[in-house]
């Protein structure tokens, strides 16, 4: 079993305890159920500059404990106050140490937030509604085709945008035009190997009117510039600030140096 195998496999256990616990009846009821939400698709497409998406996760299969001290409000007020289009938010607790809580607590924020977790039952959208997302990733490598269209659907019911993430050109067979945004992943989730490349060949297969995140492993701000000029607009990055003992100043560090790569084009 790979790791993306096991997570899923607990993740369904999962949804299944917190169906048990609380109805989609009750998350409808819960008080940020019936926000409006932000759109990050707006936030993305809003200028020419690079879009980045900034992650707040404590620890990862592929790294093991990445931060373990820095506060969930602190660095995604910073990321905000300089420029995030967007906050990716871990809620998966057992291999990310995330939690929903977490993303309460970034709530505060007037950006768009991406409920970062594994997808797989419609009852998860509900939830991300309830705890104040504006985004849901869903991931190709572990939907069928058919529960990417029910996921999209339901999500898009709920005023919720959704990430479609690709590795493979096997899983454009998971492309629904509905999606509002296509995401690469430069790590292959089975192996942890990191390769732009491969972002940048898929890219090409896809529709272009869709907006492009390029996703993981990102660090060299000219990493940032060579996907750009492949034509990504967004730029998922979590591990290169937190890894640091301070991430909100590290994002700004690299804000800094990406607009000056920007105006020296
Ligand atoms: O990061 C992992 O090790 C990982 C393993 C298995 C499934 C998903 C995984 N990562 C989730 C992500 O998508 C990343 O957190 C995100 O793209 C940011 O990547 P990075 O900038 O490399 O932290």
């Amino acid at each position: 079993m790979n790791i993306l195998d096991k997570i899923v496999a607990e993740k369904v256990q999962e949804v299944a305890l917190h169906k048990a616990a609380k109805s989609i009846d009750d998350l409808t009821k819960m008080e940020l159920f019936e926000r409006k939400t932000f759109s990050l698709k707006e936030a993305i497409l809003n200028g020419d500059n690079s879009k980045i998406i900034a992650e707040y996760k404590r620890q990862s299969p592929s790294k093991g404990i990445i931060n373990g001290s820095a506060k969930v409000e602190e660095v995604t007020k910073a990321y905000t106050e300089n420029g995030a289009a967007c906050l990716s938010v871990l809620t998966d607790y057992p291999f990310f140490g995330g939690t929903m809580e977490d993303l309460g607590k970034a709530r505060f924020n007037q950006i768009p937030i991406l409920r970062k977790d594994f997808m797989v039952d419609s009852y998860q959208v509900y939830e991300a509604k309830a705890i104040g997302a504006d985004v849901i990733l869903l991931i190709a490598a572990c939907l069928t085709p058919q529960k990417v269209k029910e996921l999209t659907n339901v999500a898009h019911d709920l005023g919720l945008e959704v990430l479609l993430e690709l590795y493979t050109e096997d899983e454009l067979d998971c492309y629904y035009d509905e999606v509002d945004l296509v995401g690469v992943n430069n790590r292959n989730l089975k192996t942890f190997e990191v390769n732009i490349e491969n972002s940048i060949r898929l890219l090409n297969k896809l529709p272009k009117e869709k907006p492009g995140i390029a996703e993981s492993g990102i660090d060299n701000p000219q990493v940032v510039m060579e996907l750009k000029n492949a034509g990504f607009k967004g730029f998922l990055m979590g591990e290169h600030f937190m890894k640091t003992n301070n991430p909100g100043q590290a994002f700004v560090n690299y804000v800094n140096e990406l607009k000056s790569l920007e105006n020296a084009h």
